[in-house]
């Protein structure tokens, strides 16, 4: 006797470690060949959950699934595969492609060459009812998707077709002619069908019917069979009646109600059609992946521009806003020693030094007031109208020339005191340097009219011109390179996980995993899409960066391109990784999120490694991003090579985080097959 084309015996599912409850629960299930055979079943009983062990996208915990002789996901099994094909529950078709692309991208993802998909869209197009190929997806009705959906299970002539309820959401009518294709279909092609549904009633135009309750089929026969059983005039009142009697005879829990009907079948029809043979290779496979994905990017190519462009817009804020000593600080002075608003030049006899001193400061700080007193200014920085304010001793002259000329007699020094507030300390601090400066200048010129060596006055310490870098540099230039690197670790992790999340909410992937396709497959092809948006990405910031903001550069441009791919190389990993353990986008930014800002904060760019606690510097020294951040200075401003341990480190550490999230990713991957 020729083989079902579906036997399933004593099938067992559960999802989880924790949760062991059976979602299939000892299943038995023969589907014969040429027929169409309808599952019905509540909400949540198990019916995907079974067709995803038929198609081999999930493993049974125990029991056995034999489709077309084979047991799915062992090598050289139909399933998965092209000898297979499965319209998931969802249209689980991609939205920006056009009805054409949609067939040729399942089409060589199934083996085929465009000749044939062509030739087989004719006869689709023409069952189906569909006209225009070059409409794309999202302009079309939800039947018309439901179609589309339908073909694109049928193109590649599978022996076996798996619909999870291909009715569901139809009109009557639409439900009508869906039925009608299947029927014609069984009847050209002598495939099998199996399908899901919950619209009872339909199911009588099914050559076999099973009823699943509980976790395994209660029932499975022709619905003519099932009708005489009961002697009742509707299916619905068979399940009904069957249902009650599950309930009456599993009441005490330990006998399990399972209603045999004689039923002999015979499907499968004397004229034989030649399915083709279909194999697909990893190259075809992954072709078609990624032409699917640029089809798709280059169909939105706002979206896209802003992709490659996020970063280079975020470092140019960084190089614009960040770095930059503080303009606009308002400020006063109260001048007890005189108060001329014009100062002589300077002179060693002057009684008006002060006024000297201040003309340098006021240079310095646009917004110099002057009070008259010192309780004006207090109340002005009590209230946040000033940040600073200088009050000039009297004495300021005669001081400054006892501290030159008599500095043993000194018994008050010259005096200017700085009252500052210390809400923002950056700007208190950058107070003090410009205060503090200024004096330094003031000092100088006052001893050159005096004629007495300036270094007199100065701390007997000489700061040589810096070994590395520039002392003139500003700080943006020491924080913008380290601030690419974070930015664009943050964007390939945030685009590349985005991709996976919304290709596995469509419910795209499973669709394709049941062609046959693997989770490398998918992840290679999106590593090469990805690492072209990554490529883009970088060129346009490290172009702004160097180009428009003229960041210094001593050493090779090239090995600071390397680094910067290699970064995001990581970050994207990192997205992948994400992506393969959380299933939802709210919850995948939500780790995004939460993960980055630690890693940015201890990564040394935005406070130095060395002002941690010495456990976390350690620990800061492992993250992604901290090594590459000091390879890239190095590279940027010592001129160093890939033979410096510096720079080698930042890149091994890229590709170790990369690894690293890679296996994550297929562990958790492999995780969500069983
Ligand atoms: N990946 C999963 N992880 C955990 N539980 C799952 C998973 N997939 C399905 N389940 C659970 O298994 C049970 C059966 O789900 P399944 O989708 O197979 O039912 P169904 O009969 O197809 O439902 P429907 O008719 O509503 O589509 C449900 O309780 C569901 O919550």
């Amino acid at each position: 006797m020729e083989e079902p084309a579906i036997l399933v015996r004593g099938a067992c599912k559960h999802y989880g470690v924790k949760d062991r409850t059976n979602v299939l629960e000892s299943l038995d299930l023969t589907v014969p060949r040429g027929c169409i055979y309808a599952l019905l079943g509540a909400s949540g009983s198990g019916k995907t959950t079974l067709l995803n062990c038929m198609v081999g996208t999930k493993c049974l915990n125990s029991g056995t699934i034999r489709l077309l002789g084979t047991i799915p996901g062992e090598s050289g099994a139909a399933s998965p595969g092209p000898r297979v094909g499965y319209m998931p529950q969802e249209n689980a078709l991609y939205q920006e492609l056009t009805i054409w692309e949609t067939m040729k991208y399942f089409g060589w993802i199934a083996g085929m060459s465009t000749d044939e998909i062509k030739s087989r869209l004719r006869f689709l197009a023409e069952l189906l009812l569909i006209t225009d190929l070059d409409q794309q997806i999202w302009t079309l009705s939800g039947g018309e998707q439901r179609r589309i959906s339908f073909a694109a299970a049928l193109l590649y002539g599978p022996e076996i077709i798996i619909l999870d309820e291909p009715t569901v959401g139809l009109d009557p009518i639409l439900r009508e002619s869906v039925w009608r294709y299947l029927i014609d279909l069984v009847d050209r092609e002598q495939c099998t069908i199996v399908l899901t549904t919950h619209y009872i009633e339909e199911t009588r135009q099914a050559h076999k019917v099973g009823l699943m309750r509980k976790g395994y089929v209660i029932a499975e026969s022709s619905p003519r069979a099932l009708l005489q059983r009961f002697q009742v005039d509707t299916l619905e009142e068979v399940f009904l009646k069957l249902s009650t009697l599950q309930d009456i005879t599993e009441k005490d829990g330990s006998t399990r109600f399972v209603c045999r009907i004689q039923d002999d079948f015979t499907c499968s029809t004397a004229k034989k059609y030649n399915h083709p043979v279909r194999t697909s290779s990893p190259k075809h496979k992954i072709k078609a992946l990624v032409w699917k994905q640029f089809v798709t990017l280059l169909r939105n190519v706002p979206l896209l521009l802003f992709t490659v462009m996020s970063a280079a817009l975020s470092v140019s804020l960084f190089f614009i806003g960040v770095g930059h000593d503080p303009t606009g600080i308002t400020v006063a002075q109260v001048n007890y020693e005189t108060n001329r608003s014009y100062c002589a030049p300077i002179h060693c006899d002057s009684t008006s030094l002060s006024c000297n001193y201040l003309e340098i400061l006021s240079s310095r700080f646009s917004n110099l007031r002057h009070l008259s007193s010192e309780g004006e200014a207090y109340a002005l920085l009590r209230s946040g109208q000033i940040q600073a304010f200088f009050v000039v001793k009297d004495d300021f002259s005669p001081n400054m020339r006892r501290r030159i000329f008599d500095s043993r007699n000194l018994l008050t020094p010259a005096g200017v005191d700085v009252y500052r507030d210390y809400t923002a300390k950056d700007i208190a601090m950058y107070t003090k340097k410009v205060t503090v400066d200024a004096f330094d200048e003031f000092t100088s010129l006052f001893l050159d009219s005096c004629n007495v060596n300036r270094k007199l006055m100065k701390a007997p310490i000489n700061v040589e011109t810096p070994v590395y870098g520039e002392a003139s540099v500003e700080t943006t230039y020491m924080g913008g390179p380290a601030y690419l690197l974070m930015v664009s670790f943050c964007v390939a992790s945030i685009v590349t996980s985005c991709s996976v999340l919304i290709e596995r909410n469509e419910g795209t992937y499973d669709r394709v995993f049941a062609m046959g396709v693997r989770h490398v497959e998918i992840l290679i092809s999106h590593i090469i899409t990805d690492s072209c948006l990554i490529v883009g990405q970088i060129v346009s910031s490290l172009s702004v960066a160097f180009l428009i903001f003229g960041l210094p550069l001593k050493g090779s441009i090239f090995l600071i391109f390397a680094l910067a791919v290699a970064n995001s190389f990581s970050g994207m990993c990192f997205g992948y990784a994400i992506s393969s353990i959380l299933k939802n986008e709210s919850a995948v930014m939500h780790l995004l999120s939460g993960s980055m800002t630690p890693a940015v904060l201890l990564s040394g760019t935005m406070w130095p490694r060395e002002g941690m606690h010495p456990f976390l510097q350690e620990a800061a020294w492992y993250l992604p991003i901290t090594q590459a951040a000091h390879s890239i200075l190095s590279i940027l401003h010592r001129g160093w090579g890939l033979s410096r341990p510096t720079v080698y480190l930042g890149f091994a550490n890229c590709f170790s985080w990369a690894a690293i999230f890679l296996v994550i990713c297929l562990v958790f991957l492999r995780y969500e097959k069983t």
